[in-house]
Protein backbone atom coordinates (compact mmCIF):
# COMPACT_ATOMS: atom_id res chain seq x y z
CA UNK A 1 0.00 0.00 0.00
CA UNK A 2 1.08 3.58 -0.62
CA UNK A 3 0.69 6.55 1.73
CA UNK A 4 -2.73 7.56 0.28
CA UNK A 5 -4.21 4.11 0.92
CA UNK A 6 -2.74 3.98 4.41
CA UNK A 7 -4.26 7.39 5.14
CA UNK A 8 -7.70 6.15 4.05
CA UNK A 9 -7.28 3.02 6.20
CA UNK A 10 -6.32 5.14 9.23
CA UNK A 11 -9.45 7.26 8.71
CA UNK A 12 -11.59 4.09 8.68
CA UNK A 13 -9.97 2.78 11.87
CA UNK A 14 -10.40 6.15 13.57
CA UNK A 15 -14.09 6.11 12.59
CA UNK A 16 -14.43 2.78 14.43
CA UNK A 17 -12.53 4.07 17.46
CA UNK A 18 -14.51 7.30 17.63
CA UNK A 19 -17.91 6.19 16.43
CA UNK A 20 -18.11 2.84 18.18
CA UNK A 21 -15.84 3.68 21.12
CA UNK A 22 -13.57 0.72 20.42
CA UNK A 23 -10.00 0.33 21.70
CA UNK A 24 -7.46 1.16 18.97
CA UNK A 25 -5.79 -2.26 19.15
CA UNK A 26 -9.10 -4.05 18.53
CA UNK A 27 -10.18 -1.76 15.69
CA UNK A 28 -6.79 -2.20 14.01
CA UNK A 29 -6.93 -5.97 14.31
CA UNK A 30 -10.39 -6.06 12.74
CA UNK A 31 -9.31 -3.80 9.92
CA UNK A 32 -6.39 -6.18 9.20
CA UNK A 33 -8.74 -9.17 9.21
CA UNK A 34 -11.07 -7.63 6.64
CA UNK A 35 -8.27 -6.29 4.42
CA UNK A 36 -6.08 -9.30 3.83
CA UNK A 37 -4.10 -7.62 1.03
CA UNK A 38 -2.43 -5.33 3.60
CA UNK A 39 1.00 -6.57 4.68
CA UNK A 40 2.43 -6.32 8.17
CA UNK A 41 4.35 -3.14 7.21
CA UNK A 42 1.07 -1.55 6.09
CA UNK A 43 -0.75 -2.55 9.27
CA UNK A 44 2.02 -1.20 11.40
CA UNK A 45 2.15 2.13 9.48
CA UNK A 46 -1.65 2.50 9.72
CA UNK A 47 -1.41 1.79 13.44
CA UNK A 48 1.26 4.49 13.79
CA UNK A 49 -1.01 7.09 12.13
CA UNK A 50 -3.96 6.13 14.35
CA UNK A 51 -1.97 6.07 17.60
CA UNK A 52 -0.17 9.33 16.79
CA UNK A 53 -3.54 10.94 15.98
CA UNK A 54 -4.89 9.85 19.35
CA UNK A 55 -1.80 11.02 21.21
CA UNK A 56 -2.03 14.57 19.84
CA UNK A 57 -5.74 14.68 19.22
CA UNK A 58 -6.53 18.01 20.90
CA UNK A 59 -3.75 19.99 19.23
CA UNK A 60 -4.37 18.44 15.79
CA UNK A 61 -8.10 19.14 16.05
CA UNK A 62 -7.37 22.72 17.10
CA UNK A 63 -5.06 23.30 14.14
CA UNK A 64 -7.35 21.60 11.63
CA UNK A 65 -10.43 23.36 12.98
CA UNK A 66 -12.32 20.07 13.39
CA UNK A 67 -12.15 16.80 15.28
CA UNK A 68 -13.23 14.33 12.55
CA UNK A 69 -11.29 11.11 11.80
CA UNK A 70 -10.28 12.63 8.45
CA UNK A 71 -8.97 15.84 10.04
CA UNK A 72 -7.08 13.87 12.71
CA UNK A 73 -5.43 11.50 10.22
CA UNK A 74 -4.49 14.25 7.74
CA UNK A 75 -3.30 16.49 10.59
CA UNK A 76 -1.09 13.68 11.91
CA UNK A 77 0.60 13.22 8.55
CA UNK A 78 1.06 16.97 8.23
CA UNK A 79 2.15 18.03 11.73
CA UNK A 80 3.65 14.87 13.25
CA UNK A 81 5.05 13.24 10.13
CA UNK A 82 6.06 16.55 8.51
CA UNK A 83 4.30 16.17 5.15
CA UNK A 84 3.69 19.44 3.29
CA UNK A 85 0.29 20.05 1.63
CA UNK A 86 2.01 19.39 -1.73
CA UNK A 87 3.38 16.04 -0.55
CA UNK A 88 -0.03 15.06 0.81
CA UNK A 89 -1.78 16.16 -2.39
CA UNK A 90 0.67 14.08 -4.43
CA UNK A 91 0.21 11.02 -2.20
CA UNK A 92 -3.57 11.27 -2.60
CA UNK A 93 -3.49 11.92 -6.36
CA UNK A 94 -1.13 9.01 -6.83
CA UNK A 95 -3.35 6.35 -5.23
CA UNK A 96 -6.77 4.99 -6.22
CA UNK A 97 -7.37 3.89 -2.60
CA UNK A 98 -6.70 7.33 -1.13
CA UNK A 99 -9.39 9.60 0.37
CA UNK A 100 -10.73 12.69 -1.43
CA UNK A 101 -8.24 15.42 -2.29
CA UNK A 102 -7.43 18.07 0.33
CA UNK A 103 -9.85 20.98 0.25
CA UNK A 104 -8.83 24.64 0.56
CA UNK A 105 -9.66 24.84 4.26
CA UNK A 106 -7.46 21.80 5.00
CA UNK A 107 -4.55 23.23 3.01
CA UNK A 108 -4.91 26.58 4.81
CA UNK A 109 -5.03 24.85 8.22
CA UNK A 110 -1.88 22.89 7.49
CA UNK A 111 -0.06 25.96 6.27
CA UNK A 112 -1.12 28.09 9.27
CA UNK A 113 0.27 25.50 11.75
CA UNK A 114 -0.46 27.72 14.70
CA UNK A 115 -1.22 26.80 18.31
CA UNK A 116 -0.43 30.30 19.55
CA UNK A 117 -3.82 31.11 21.05
CA UNK A 118 -4.71 27.58 22.12
CA UNK A 119 -5.44 26.93 25.82
CA UNK A 120 -3.00 24.94 27.98
CA UNK A 121 -4.87 21.64 27.67
CA UNK A 122 -4.84 21.83 23.86
CA UNK A 123 -1.15 22.70 23.68
CA UNK A 124 -0.36 19.93 26.18
CA UNK A 125 -2.77 17.42 24.58
CA UNK A 126 -4.48 16.45 27.81
CA UNK A 127 -8.23 16.38 28.58
CA UNK A 128 -9.60 19.80 29.49
CA UNK A 129 -10.83 18.71 32.92
CA UNK A 130 -7.35 17.43 33.89
CA UNK A 131 -5.67 20.76 33.12
CA UNK A 132 -5.93 22.06 36.69
CA UNK A 133 -4.42 18.89 38.17
CA UNK A 134 -1.42 19.09 35.83
CA UNK A 135 -0.82 22.79 36.49
CA UNK A 136 -1.02 22.23 40.23
CA UNK A 137 1.20 19.15 40.27
CA UNK A 138 3.92 20.22 37.84
CA UNK A 139 3.79 24.02 38.13
CA UNK A 140 6.19 25.68 35.67
CA UNK A 141 7.04 22.30 34.10
CA UNK A 142 3.38 21.49 33.43
CA UNK A 143 3.53 22.04 29.68
CA UNK A 144 6.67 19.99 29.19
CA UNK A 145 5.30 17.21 31.41
CA UNK A 146 1.91 17.11 29.65
CA UNK A 147 3.42 17.21 26.17
CA UNK A 148 5.75 14.30 26.92
CA UNK A 149 2.66 12.10 27.39
CA UNK A 150 1.80 12.61 23.72
CA UNK A 151 5.10 11.27 22.36
CA UNK A 152 5.57 7.72 21.15
CA UNK A 153 6.95 5.47 23.89
CA UNK A 154 9.90 3.13 23.48
CA UNK A 155 9.59 -0.63 24.02
CA UNK A 156 11.39 -1.69 27.20
CA UNK A 157 12.23 -5.15 28.42
CA UNK A 158 13.27 -6.36 31.87
CA UNK A 159 16.05 -8.89 31.72
CA UNK A 160 15.22 -11.82 33.99
CA UNK A 161 18.32 -12.16 36.14
CA UNK A 162 17.12 -15.57 37.33
CA UNK A 163 17.90 -16.89 33.85
CA UNK A 164 20.16 -14.49 31.98
CA UNK A 165 22.13 -11.25 32.07
CA UNK A 166 21.71 -7.84 30.43
CA UNK A 167 24.84 -8.44 28.34
CA UNK A 168 23.64 -11.81 27.02
CA UNK A 169 20.16 -10.55 26.12
CA UNK A 170 21.63 -7.45 24.48
CA UNK A 171 23.78 -9.74 22.31
CA UNK A 172 20.88 -12.09 21.57
CA UNK A 173 18.74 -9.17 20.36
CA UNK A 174 21.60 -7.20 18.79
CA UNK A 175 19.85 -7.12 15.39
CA UNK A 176 17.35 -4.69 17.00
CA UNK A 177 20.13 -2.68 18.70
CA UNK A 178 18.66 -2.38 22.22
CA UNK A 179 20.39 -0.02 24.67
CA UNK A 180 20.62 -0.01 28.47
CA UNK A 181 18.68 2.85 30.11
CA UNK A 182 19.83 5.41 32.68
CA UNK A 183 18.01 4.04 35.74
CA UNK A 184 16.90 0.42 35.91
CA UNK A 185 19.84 -1.97 35.89
CA UNK A 186 17.75 -4.69 34.26
CA UNK A 187 16.27 -2.63 31.42
CA UNK A 188 17.03 -2.73 27.70
CA UNK A 189 15.28 -0.23 25.46
CA UNK A 190 14.20 -0.21 21.82
CA UNK A 191 13.68 3.50 21.12
CA UNK A 192 10.46 4.72 19.54
CA UNK A 193 10.83 5.34 15.82
CA UNK A 194 9.31 8.07 13.66
CA UNK A 195 6.72 8.02 10.88
CA UNK A 196 6.07 4.53 9.56
CA UNK A 197 8.97 2.83 11.37
CA UNK A 198 8.18 -0.57 12.91
CA UNK A 199 8.68 -1.83 16.43
CA UNK A 200 10.73 -5.04 16.73
CA UNK A 201 8.78 -8.23 17.39
CA UNK A 202 10.71 -9.09 20.53
CA UNK A 203 8.11 -11.52 21.84
CA UNK A 204 8.73 -13.69 18.77
CA UNK A 205 12.35 -14.35 19.76
CA UNK A 206 13.31 -17.76 21.23
CA UNK A 207 14.99 -15.94 24.15
CA UNK A 208 11.58 -14.58 25.15
CA UNK A 209 10.05 -18.05 25.12
CA UNK A 210 12.94 -19.27 27.28
CA UNK A 211 12.03 -16.63 29.88
CA UNK A 212 15.19 -14.51 29.52
CA UNK A 213 13.17 -11.28 29.53
CA UNK A 214 9.72 -9.74 29.95
CA UNK A 215 8.23 -6.73 28.20
CA UNK A 216 7.97 -4.16 31.00
CA UNK A 217 8.24 -0.38 30.95
CA UNK A 218 11.31 0.94 32.76
CA UNK A 219 9.03 2.81 35.18
CA UNK A 220 7.42 -0.44 36.26
CA UNK A 221 10.89 -1.95 36.74
CA UNK A 222 12.00 1.04 38.81
CA UNK A 223 9.02 0.91 41.19
CA UNK A 224 9.57 -2.86 41.59
CA UNK A 225 13.17 -2.10 42.65
CA UNK A 226 12.04 0.68 45.00
CA UNK A 227 9.87 -1.88 46.85
CA UNK A 228 13.31 -3.18 47.93
CA UNK A 229 12.29 -6.77 48.63
CA UNK A 230 15.12 -8.72 50.24
CA UNK A 231 15.97 -12.37 49.70
CA UNK A 232 14.13 -14.45 52.31
CA UNK A 233 11.32 -11.97 53.02
CA UNK A 234 7.56 -12.65 53.07
CA UNK A 235 5.82 -10.40 50.54
CA UNK A 236 2.14 -10.09 49.68
CA UNK A 237 1.48 -8.69 46.18
CA UNK A 238 -2.10 -7.74 46.99
CA UNK A 239 -3.09 -6.42 43.52
CA UNK A 240 -0.93 -8.78 41.50
CA UNK A 241 -2.91 -8.70 38.23
CA UNK A 242 -0.94 -10.54 35.55
CA UNK A 243 2.13 -10.44 37.79
CA UNK A 244 4.50 -7.84 36.30
CA UNK A 245 5.71 -6.75 39.75
CA UNK A 246 5.59 -10.29 41.18
CA UNK A 247 8.09 -11.53 38.59
CA UNK A 248 10.38 -8.52 39.01
CA UNK A 249 10.39 -8.92 42.81
CA UNK A 250 11.06 -12.67 42.58
CA UNK A 251 14.23 -11.97 40.60
CA UNK A 252 15.35 -9.32 43.11
CA UNK A 253 14.79 -11.81 45.93
CA UNK A 254 16.94 -14.34 44.05
CA UNK A 255 14.14 -16.89 44.36
CA UNK A 256 14.42 -16.87 48.17
CA UNK A 257 11.61 -16.14 50.63
CA UNK A 258 7.99 -16.13 49.47
CA UNK A 259 5.75 -13.91 47.38
CA UNK A 260 2.00 -14.43 47.65
CA UNK A 261 0.37 -13.13 44.45
CA UNK A 262 -3.26 -12.23 45.08
CA UNK A 263 -5.90 -10.35 43.12
CA UNK A 264 -9.61 -9.94 43.83
CA UNK A 265 -10.21 -10.72 40.16
CA UNK A 266 -9.20 -14.34 39.49
CA UNK A 267 -9.26 -13.96 35.71
CA UNK A 268 -6.73 -11.12 35.84
CA UNK A 269 -4.45 -13.33 37.87
CA UNK A 270 -4.74 -16.28 35.45
CA UNK A 271 -1.77 -15.50 33.11
CA UNK A 272 0.60 -15.36 36.07
CA UNK A 273 0.92 -19.15 36.35
CA UNK A 274 2.51 -19.59 32.90
CA UNK A 275 4.63 -16.49 33.38
CA UNK A 276 6.03 -17.80 36.68
CA UNK A 277 6.96 -21.10 35.04
CA UNK A 278 8.56 -19.48 31.99
CA UNK A 279 10.58 -17.10 34.19
CA UNK A 280 11.92 -19.91 36.41
CA UNK A 281 10.39 -18.30 39.51
CA UNK A 282 10.27 -20.66 42.49
CA UNK A 283 9.41 -18.31 45.35
CA UNK A 284 5.94 -17.15 44.26
CA UNK A 285 2.56 -18.76 44.81
CA UNK A 286 -0.86 -17.52 43.74
CA UNK A 287 -3.77 -17.05 46.10
CA UNK A 288 -7.13 -16.91 44.32
CA UNK A 289 -9.97 -14.95 45.89
CA UNK A 290 -12.18 -17.08 48.07
CA UNK A 291 -13.21 -16.94 51.70
CA UNK A 292 -10.17 -16.95 53.94
CA UNK A 293 -7.68 -17.05 51.02
CA UNK A 294 -5.23 -14.87 52.94
CA UNK A 295 -6.17 -15.64 56.56
CA UNK A 296 -2.84 -17.29 57.35
CA UNK A 297 -0.93 -14.15 56.26
CA UNK A 298 -2.62 -11.77 58.68
CA UNK A 299 -0.07 -9.50 60.44
CA UNK A 300 2.85 -11.56 59.12
CA UNK A 301 4.11 -9.86 55.94
CA UNK A 302 7.41 -7.98 55.74
CA UNK A 303 6.02 -6.06 52.75
CA UNK A 304 2.54 -5.71 51.33
CA UNK A 305 2.39 -4.19 47.86
CA UNK A 306 -0.75 -2.37 46.71
CA UNK A 307 -0.24 -1.77 42.98
CA UNK A 308 -3.62 -0.13 42.99
CA UNK A 309 -6.34 0.04 40.33
CA UNK A 310 -6.06 3.54 38.86
CA UNK A 311 -6.98 5.78 35.95
CA UNK A 312 -3.77 4.81 34.15
CA UNK A 313 -2.87 8.40 33.22
CA UNK A 314 0.77 7.30 33.42
CA UNK A 315 0.28 4.99 30.43
CA UNK A 316 -1.32 7.55 28.11
CA UNK A 317 1.58 7.23 25.67
CA UNK A 318 0.80 3.55 25.16
CA UNK A 319 -3.01 3.68 25.24
CA UNK A 320 -3.73 7.19 24.00
CA UNK A 321 -7.44 6.66 23.38
CA UNK A 322 -7.95 6.18 27.14
CA UNK A 323 -6.78 9.77 27.63
CA UNK A 324 -9.90 11.12 25.97
CA UNK A 325 -12.31 8.58 27.43
CA UNK A 326 -11.39 9.20 31.07
CA UNK A 327 -14.10 10.95 33.10
CA UNK A 328 -14.24 12.59 36.51
CA UNK A 329 -16.71 9.89 37.59
CA UNK A 330 -14.19 7.18 36.72
CA UNK A 331 -11.52 9.00 38.71
CA UNK A 332 -13.85 9.14 41.73
CA UNK A 333 -14.56 5.42 41.41
CA UNK A 334 -10.85 4.56 41.25
CA UNK A 335 -10.20 6.72 44.32
CA UNK A 336 -12.80 4.70 46.27
CA UNK A 337 -11.31 1.39 45.07
CA UNK A 338 -7.85 2.55 46.11
CA UNK A 339 -9.04 3.42 49.61
CA UNK A 340 -10.69 0.02 49.91
CA UNK A 341 -7.59 -1.84 48.68
CA UNK A 342 -5.38 0.03 51.20
CA UNK A 343 -7.82 -0.62 54.04
CA UNK A 344 -7.90 -4.34 53.23
CA UNK A 345 -4.18 -4.72 52.59
CA UNK A 346 -2.99 -2.99 55.77
CA UNK A 347 -4.02 -5.87 58.03
CA UNK A 348 -1.39 -8.21 56.52
CA UNK A 349 1.59 -5.99 57.41
CA UNK A 350 3.58 -7.18 60.43
CA UNK A 351 4.55 -4.63 63.08
CA UNK A 352 7.68 -2.94 61.70
CA UNK A 353 6.79 -4.07 58.16
CA UNK A 354 5.95 -1.94 55.12
CA UNK A 355 2.83 -1.14 53.13
CA UNK A 356 3.82 -0.01 49.64
CA UNK A 357 1.39 2.01 47.55
CA UNK A 358 1.89 2.29 43.79
CA UNK A 359 -0.21 3.66 40.93
CA UNK A 360 0.46 4.19 37.24
CA UNK A 361 -1.14 7.61 37.46
CA UNK A 362 0.21 11.12 37.98
CA UNK A 363 -2.96 12.63 39.45
CA UNK A 364 -2.54 13.79 43.07
CA UNK A 365 -6.09 12.63 43.89
CA UNK A 366 -4.93 9.04 43.39
CA UNK A 367 -1.47 9.53 44.86
CA UNK A 368 -0.37 12.00 47.55
CA UNK A 369 -3.99 12.71 48.58
CA UNK A 370 -4.62 9.00 49.11
CA UNK A 371 -1.53 8.55 51.23
CA UNK A 372 -2.29 11.53 53.46
CA UNK A 373 -5.89 10.36 53.80
CA UNK A 374 -4.64 6.90 54.82
CA UNK A 375 -2.20 8.21 57.43
CA UNK A 376 -4.84 10.47 58.92
CA UNK A 377 -7.05 7.41 59.48
CA UNK A 378 -4.33 4.92 60.40
CA UNK A 379 -2.03 6.47 63.02
CA UNK A 380 -0.16 3.18 63.42
CA UNK A 381 1.36 3.77 59.96
CA UNK A 382 3.96 6.40 59.08
CA UNK A 383 5.10 7.65 55.68
CA UNK A 384 8.81 6.97 55.21
CA UNK A 385 10.98 8.66 52.62
CA UNK A 386 10.88 6.95 49.23
CA UNK A 387 13.22 9.70 48.04
CA UNK A 388 15.98 8.28 50.24
CA UNK A 389 15.54 4.80 48.77
CA UNK A 390 15.75 6.44 45.35
CA UNK A 391 19.07 8.14 46.22
CA UNK A 392 20.36 4.81 47.53
CA UNK A 393 19.52 2.98 44.33
CA UNK A 394 20.17 5.58 41.66
CA UNK A 395 22.17 8.42 43.22
CA UNK A 396 22.07 12.08 42.27
CA UNK A 397 23.67 11.85 38.83
CA UNK A 398 20.84 9.87 37.20
CA UNK A 399 17.60 11.56 36.04
CA UNK A 400 15.58 12.62 39.08
CA UNK A 401 11.89 11.85 39.58
CA UNK A 402 9.17 14.32 40.45
CA UNK A 403 8.50 14.66 44.15
CA UNK A 404 6.77 17.40 46.06
CA UNK A 405 8.60 16.63 49.32
CA UNK A 406 11.09 13.74 48.84
CA UNK A 407 8.62 11.47 50.67
CA UNK A 408 7.07 9.93 47.57
CA UNK A 409 8.39 9.43 44.06
CA UNK A 410 6.59 10.27 40.82
CA UNK A 411 8.01 9.05 37.52
CA UNK A 412 7.00 10.78 34.31
CA UNK A 413 7.88 10.59 30.61
CA UNK A 414 9.54 14.02 30.84
CA UNK A 415 11.51 13.57 34.08
CA UNK A 416 12.57 9.92 33.94
CA UNK A 417 11.73 8.98 30.32
CA UNK A 418 9.38 6.28 31.60
CA UNK A 419 5.64 5.78 31.90
CA UNK A 420 4.10 7.76 34.75
CA UNK A 421 4.13 6.03 38.17
CA UNK A 422 3.63 7.02 41.80
CA UNK A 423 5.49 5.21 44.59
CA UNK A 424 5.29 5.56 48.36
CA UNK A 425 6.10 3.50 51.47
CA UNK A 426 4.26 3.37 54.81
CA UNK A 427 5.88 1.72 57.81
CA UNK A 428 3.75 0.03 60.45
CA UNK A 429 4.83 0.96 63.97
CA UNK A 430 6.32 -1.75 66.15
CA UNK A 431 3.96 -3.17 68.75
C1 LIG B 1 -2.72 -1.94 38.30
S1 LIG B 1 -3.43 -3.51 38.28
C2 LIG B 1 -2.12 -4.53 38.84
C3 LIG B 1 -0.96 -4.70 37.88
C4 LIG B 1 0.07 -5.73 38.31
N1 LIG B 1 0.50 -5.56 39.68
C5 LIG B 1 1.28 -5.75 37.42
O1 LIG B 1 2.36 -5.31 37.82
O2 LIG B 1 1.16 -6.26 36.28
C6 LIG B 1 -4.52 -3.44 39.65
C7 LIG B 1 -5.15 -4.77 40.04
O3 LIG B 1 -5.76 -4.58 41.32
C8 LIG B 1 -6.86 -5.47 41.43
N2 LIG B 1 -7.67 -4.99 42.57
C9 LIG B 1 -8.43 -3.88 42.64
N3 LIG B 1 -8.97 -3.73 43.87
C10 LIG B 1 -8.52 -4.78 44.61
C11 LIG B 1 -8.73 -5.21 45.96
N4 LIG B 1 -9.49 -4.52 46.80
N5 LIG B 1 -8.12 -6.33 46.37
C12 LIG B 1 -7.31 -7.04 45.52
N6 LIG B 1 -7.09 -6.70 44.23
C13 LIG B 1 -7.68 -5.58 43.78
C14 LIG B 1 -7.51 -5.40 40.07
O4 LIG B 1 -8.26 -6.57 39.81
C15 LIG B 1 -6.28 -5.26 39.14
O5 LIG B 1 -5.90 -6.52 38.61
Amino acid sequence: MKLGGRLQAAIEVLQEVEGRKRPVAEALKDWGRTHRFAGSGDRSAIGNIVYDAMRSRASIAWRMGEDTPRALAIGTLAFDWNNSPEQLAAAIADDAHAPEALNDAEVAAIEAKSLKDAPFWVKGDIPEWVEGAFLEAFEEDAHMEAKAFSRRPPVDIRVNTLKSTVEKVQKELSRFDPKPTKLSKTCLRFPAGKGDSRQPNIQGDPAFRKGFYEVQDEGSQIVSSLIYPRAGEQVLDFCAGAGGKTLAMAAQMENKGQIYAYDMNASRLAPIVDRITRAGVRNAQTRTPNDGALDDLMGRMDRVVVDAPCTGTGTWRRRPETKWKLTEEQLEKRVEEQQLALAQARQFVRPGGYLIYITCSVLAAENEDQIYHFIANNPDFELVSAGEVWQDLYGLEAPQPWSSDMMSVTLTPASTQTDGFFFSVLERHQG
